[in-house]
């Protein structure tokens, strides 16, 4: 017995040394052997309030040096089987809302921080953080006004797991999809979320400037990340399991969007039985429902794109593809912010552009092909008629061979009255030729010789924007008429503040869209 208790002290102080010299691994071990031989010896004694009360630091202590490895899984369970040896354990319901608040469950930290009696300034903090997130989280009223006024300097601010209107339904273009439950108006949020995963590389220029190899090596250490954290938590594999591999979609159930909340615990029976990662499916998964930060329907909201990431969010990864999108979402730290580049309709599916909706059909089918999909959205589907016409392939030919830009856009709009093209579809082939658009409103020498013959810039980029939704390009050209016309002064205009809406999203009060809209100018 003495010996036995011996061994006990022994290993009680060798975890604790471990642990005070944050050594995770091993301090961990230590305690599970201590863990292992303390609950054997309370099973054969009688009732031992001094074990009991080792054994629930040893737990809590635990805990703390998994969350330290971000194994939340089981640092939760260590808690929880602590705070059944002593429900008042501070430091546990401390370590546990701590925990809790890693993982976006405000309301359940927030129950573990006011059972610890809130006196000390640490708790208070806590408390009030807590309670600020649980409002955000409910209400999704981002602000991002101060931090983005002050050039984004300091700390990327604080956002939290927010799901709006929105649910999974089968899809008409391809197996699940993500709707709007409501009518919601351009810039409104509908999802903001933290990424599973994310991986970032440093560059000078654009994603062009990094090499293939690493490209590779970014990817590669991204897939190990993911495939880390999956191993440790049970309820992220089961949501994991539910996405999309590109492959018998139409098969696929559909998933209450309750799930994907961070205070929904049970995700079904696969999280119950220990299902290992199989990683050809998790690759997979992640080839079909991984974003990139520098994708053209995305703003990285800090000064200077000097990083590249990519990563893994849940519900956005519901979200098809469409040439005709109308969401955005920004990225903010390792938080996606969705929100609609148009006004939705209730029942409507939210699309976001996966490659550039402003070119012609024939790269934006190239483009799919990279995505493994083929997209049949009106756009495509009314393009593909008139590009087979001989006149429009003229055009598109001419462009390619470097004819004059504002002859290109004269004579497709000459051949769209021609052929009585609709309005909305109008939009469809100047979204198409945008870059000759473009180029001919910069172009002084082509205005000079076409400007009165085509439509002014403003008509083109409302019609465009009716098409695509708010896009930077669209809301750049339009601020540089803008401030030709008011001399440099400051743009005021409401129209220009609605389409700033449409590309960043109702985030930023007036004067701090003011700067936003400084940057984009600058780009
Ligand atoms: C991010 S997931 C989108 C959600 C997916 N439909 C699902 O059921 O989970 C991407 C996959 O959806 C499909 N997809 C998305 N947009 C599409 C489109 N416009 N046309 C055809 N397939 C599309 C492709 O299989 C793609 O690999």
């Amino acid at each position: 017995m003495a010996e036995e208790e011996e061994q006990l002290q022994q290993l009680r102080a060798k975890a604790t040394e471990l642990f005070i010299r944050e050594e995770w691994n091993a301090s961990i071990e230590a305690y599970s052997h201590f863990i292992t031989l303390c609950t054997q010896k309370l099973f054969r004694s009688h009732p031992n309030q001094k074990l009991r009360r080792s054994l629930c630091i040893a737990l809590c202590n635990r805990a703390e040096a998994r969350s330290k490895l971000k194994d939340f899984h089981s640092a939760l369970q260590d808690c929880n089987h602590a705070l059944e040896l002593d429900n008042t354990h501070s430091k546990t319901l401390l370590c546990k809302g701590k925990i809790l608040l890693c993982l976006n469950r405000y309301s359940s930290a927030l129950e573990c921080f006011r059972a610890l009696d809130g006196n000390t300034e640490s708790v208070s903090g806590y408390l009030e953080r807590c309670k600020t997130l649980e409002l955000l989280s409910k209400t999704g009223c981002l602000d991002l006004s101060d931090w983005v006024s002050n050039g984004f300097r300091g700390k990327v601010p604080e956002l939290a797991e927010h799901i709006g209107p929105v649910e999974i339904r089968k899809s008409e273009i391809s197996g699940r999809g993500l709707f709007v439950t409501k009518n919601i108006d351009a810039g409104s949020l509908m999802l903001v979320t933290k990424a599973i995963a994310m991986e970032r590389s440093i560059i000078m220029g654009g994603v062009q400037d990094l090499s293939e190899d690493a490209q590779l090596a970014m990817w590669k250490n991204f897939i190990d990340k993911v495939f880390e954290f999956v191993g440790k938590c049970p309820k992220t594999r089961g949501l994991i399991n539910r996405l999309s591999c590109g492959e018998n979609e139409d098969e696929l159930e559909v998933p209450d969007v309750g799930l994907f909340r961070p205070e929904s615990e049970c995700v079904g029976k696969d999280v119950e039985v220990e299902v290992a990662v199989d990683m050809v499916k998790l690759v997979g998964t992640l080839d079909a429902n991984s974003l990139t930060e520098d994708a053209v329907s995305a703003n990285v909201m800090r000064r200077g794109n000097d990083c590249y990431g990519v990563g893994l969010w849940l519900l956005p990864s519901f979200i098809n593809h469409s040439c005709i999108p109308n969401a955005r979402r920004l990225h903010v730290g390792d938080y996606l912010v969705v929100h609609a580049s148009k006004d939705l309709k209730a029942g409507e599916e939210i699309t976001f552009a996966y490659f550039d909706p402003l070119c012609g059909l024939s790269k934006r089918k190239e483009m799919s092909v990279n995505w493994g999909i083929h997209c049949k959205c009106k756009r495509c589907r009314f393009e593909g008629e008139v590009f087979s016409k001989q006149e429009i392939r003229e055009i598109e030919i001419g462009l390619e061979r470097g004819m004059d830009v504002g002859g290109v856009v004269y004579k497709l709009e000459e051949q769209m009255k021609r052929f009585k093209v609709r309005v909305k579809e109008k939009g469809y082939l100047r979204a198409s030729f945008w870059e000759a658009y473009s180029q001919a409103y910069r172009s002084e020498r082509a205005m000079k010789r076409w400007g009165r013959r085509i439509p002014t810039l403003e008509v083109v980029v409302d019609s465009v924007t009716d098409v695509v939704g708010g896009d930077h390009r669209l809301l750049k050209m339009m601020l540089v008429e803008e401030l030709k016309k008011n001399s440099g002064g400051v743009v005021e205009k409401d129209k220009v503040f609605k389409m700033a809406r449409e590309v960043f999203g109702k985030v930023v009060k007036k004067q701090a869209m003011k700067t936003l809209l400084e940057l984009c100018i600058g780009d």
